[in-house]
């Protein structure tokens, strides 16, 4: 199987790398053909391409080029170019973190021109080119079909970590709901080991306690694997500053929840924590502190000292 990707930065890249080491020949293009070469020079069955027209002409019909550009206008434009440079028959997979109402549009956009969407949801970070991909796959049977050379391949195991999910959407939907509980559980963790952290009085090592539940456990699991890991180095964490980003997925999925009247107060609550890291200014804070001060007579830090 021959397929293009598009994109080849750290999830790209690794996974055009996983590809040609499974059999799969990638045509690579990225906006700095820089990069697409330098792919090229390290694998034999990587190729650069300097436009997108150019990676779908290296292509047979019926082509399938995969997109890990990121969500939003460097997809949309992508796809926008695609419809010129595809023919009926030919499949496209965003494999990129997108909004599945996004992906939607998508599909009935490509579908205009005869070309089979796929939405792929794509989880394993920097660890998937080692240890395979989890892929959960909107689109048609017959197109998720012809993919499945690939899907296996990017897999953990040809037979496992991959799904058809349902129908186009349905790939990104699960992505997103993934990382609603993604947020979910590392808040939990950050939360159990900030308690662990604090009490002075046990001197209890987090990264003793991180390594102590990976065996046996009930909350082992592969977030904890990680956090031994670096725990173990550096359990004080003192170079990292306390601001956590959030690119989208989170939001999505409590909107989701608002949405559908779904309760989910655990990962809104991890959103919001997000959220209050971010806050540098602080305004909410001291909102509060000034308004405790204005009806109780209390106590405010001014310019960050205790009074
Ligand atoms: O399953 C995965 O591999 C992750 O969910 C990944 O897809 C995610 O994009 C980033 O880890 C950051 O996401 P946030 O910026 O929203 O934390």
């Amino acid at each position: 199987m021959r397929l293009a990707m598009l994109g080849l930065g750290r999830m790209g890249g690794n996974m055009a790398r996983r590809l040609a080491a499974g059999g799969i020949e990638v045509v690579g293009w990225n906006r700095s053909r820089e990069t697409a070469d330098a792919l090229a020079a390290e694998w034999d069955r990587i190729s650069a391409a300097g436009t997108m027209a150019e990676a779908v002409e290296a292509l047979t019909p019926p082509r399938v080029v995969w997109s890990m550009l990121p969500a939003g206008e460097a997809t949309e434009a992508a796809l926008m170019e695609l419809t010129r440079h595809l023919e009926p028959g030919d499949i496209v997979v965003d494999g990129g973190n997108a909004d599945y109402r996004e992906s939607l549009d998508h599909g009935r956009l490509l579908g205009d021109s005869g070309i089979e969407f796929i939405d792929a949801g794509v989880s394993g970070g920097v660890w998937g080119r080692e240890e395979g991909y989890c892929l959960m796959v909107g689109g048609t049977e017959a197109a998720v079909g012809r993919l499945e050379p690939a899907l296996r391949v990017l897999a953990p195991a040809p037979d496992r970590g991959w799904a058809r999910v349902g129908p186009v959407g349905a790939g990104h939907f699960t992505k997103m709901v993934h990382n609603g509980v993604e947020y979910g559980m590392m808040q939990a963790f950050a939360e159990g080991f900030d308690l662990l952290e604090r009490k002075e009085a046990f001197a209890i090592d987090p990264g003793q306690v991180a390594e102590l539940w990976r065996h046996g456990s009930v909350v082992r699991s592969w977030l904890l694997d990680l956090m031994a890991d670096f725990l173990g180095e550096d359990a004080r964490l003192d170079d990292i500053a306390p601001w956590v980003a959030d690119s989208g997925e989170g939001r999505w999925t409590v909107r989701e929840a608002v949405d559908s009247g779904v309760p989910a107060p655990v990962l809104t609550a991890a959103l919001y924590a997000r959220f209050q890291s971010q806050d540098e200014r602080g305004y909410q804070a001291r909102l509060l502190a000034r308004l405790r001060q204005a009806f109780g007579g209390h106590a405010v830090r001014q310019g960050g000292e205790a009074e």
